[in-house]
C-alpha cells in the first residue's frame, strides 16, 4: 500500500504551456498526515473508498503503466482543495510500477502523475508539493523533475472546515479568472519569500482568496471569525475550504465538516 499526503495550496499562480513538463504553478502549499492510500486491484477500473468512480486522472496513469485497476482510500474529501487527484495519481503510479516491477525511478513516476493532472486539468502543483513534503514553496513551475522548490519544516496542527466543492477544472479553464489569479499569486510569492513564516501562509492565503474573488461570503465569514478569536485562517485552493490555526473552536459553529491534521514533513510512504 502506498500513501501520498493531501496537498494544501495557500495561494498560487498558474503557468500553462504546450507541454506538461513546463506546465505547473508557482505558489505555497504544504502536506499533511492525511491523504490517499492506493492498492493495486484485480478488479478493473478505479475504486474510491469502496465505490467504482470515473476518475480520468487516475485512469490515465493506469493506462500508461498497463495497470488494470486500483483501490483508493481517501481520508480527505475530493474536489475540496486537498489535491486528492494528485495524491491518487502519484500513489497509483508508485503502486503499479512497484507491483509490476517496472523499474521506474521515483521522479519518472512523479512526472507521470503530474502529466495526468495537467492533461485532465485537475492540478498544477500538487504532485510537486507531494513529492517533497513539508511547506513547499514552488519558485519555478513545471513537472517534479524540473520544478524548483524551497522547503520549510514546521510542527503544527491545522484545522480544516470543508464547506463545499470547487472543481479545479472550472477555475483553470477560465482564462479571465486565471489572469487575475496569476498576477496576484506571483506578487504574493515575492512577499512570502521575504518573510517565510507559517503566519504568513495564512495571511497571504486570505489576501489571495479575497482579492482574487475566489472566496465567497461563507469563506470570508469563517476566516474573520477565526481572526476575531485570535487565530489565523486562509482558504484552501481550490476548494470551498478554510484552514486555520488556534481557532478556539469557532469553526465548529459553521455549516460543514471540520477535522484536524498535522503538517507532514514527508509527502509519501510505501
Ligand atoms: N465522487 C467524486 N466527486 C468528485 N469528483 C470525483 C469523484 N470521483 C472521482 N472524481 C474525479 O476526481 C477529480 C477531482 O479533481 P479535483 O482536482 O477537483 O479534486 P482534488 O484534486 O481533490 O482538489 P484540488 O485539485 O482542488 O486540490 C475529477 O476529475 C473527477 O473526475
Ligand atoms: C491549481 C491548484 C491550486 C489545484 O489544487 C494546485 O494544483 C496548485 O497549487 O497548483
Amino acid at each position: 500500500m502506498t500513501f501520498v499526503s493531501a496537498s494544501i495550496t495557500a495561494f498560487f499562480s498558474s503557468k500553462i504551456s504546450d507541454s506538461p513538463e513546463t506546465t505547473g504553478s508557482y505558489g505555497v502549499g504544504f502536506t499533511i498526515d492525511k491523504g490517499v492510500r492506493a492498492e493495486i486491484s484485480e478488479k478493473e477500473g478505479v475504486y474510491l473508498n469502496g465505490e467504482r468512480v470515473d476518475f480520468p486522472t487516475v485512469s490515465y496513469v493506469l493506462e500508461k503503466l498497463g495497470g488494470r485497476g486500483v483501490e483508493l482510500f481517501s481520508d480527505v474529501p475530493i474536489s475540496s482543495g486537498f489535491g486528492v487527484s494528485g495524491a491518487s495519481a502519484l500513489a497509483t503510479a508508485i503502486e503499479v510500477s512497484m507491483g509490476k516491477n517496472l523499474g521506474h525511478s521515483f521522479l519518472e513516476l512523479a512526472d507521470l502523475a503530474h502529466e495526468a493532472e495537467v492533461v485532465n486539468l485537475t492540478g498544477l502543483g500538487d504532485v510537486v508539493t507531494q513529492s517533497h513534503g513539508g511547506i513547499v514553496v514552488r519558485i519555478s513551475p513545471g513537472c517534479p523533475s524540473r520544478a524548483k522548490v524551497v522547503r520549510y519544516l514546521h510542527r503544527a496542527d491545522v484545522k480544516f472546515l470543508v464547506m463545499g466543492t470547487l472543481p479545479t477544472r472550472d477555475i483553470l479553464s477560465d482564462e479571465i479568472k486565471r489572469k487575475n489569479i496569476n498576477r496576484l499569486g506571483k506578487s504574493l510569492l515575492k512577499d512570502f519569500l521575504k518573510k517565510p513564516l507559517m503566519d504568513c501562509v495564512f495571511e497571504l492565503s486570505k489576501k489571495f482568496a479575497v482579492e482574487s474573488g475566489l472566496a465567497d461570503e461563507d469563506v470570508i465569514d469563517a476566516i474573520e471569525a477565526v481572526e476575531s478569536a485570535g487565530g489565523k485562517a486562509g482558504m484552501v485552493m481550490l476548494g470551498k475550504t478554510v484552514f486555520a490555526m488556534d481557532d478556539s473552536g469557532v469553526l465548529e459553529e459553521f455549516r460543514g465538516e471540520t477535522f484536524t491534521a498535522r503538517i507532514a514533513s514527508c509527502g509519501l510512504s510505501v
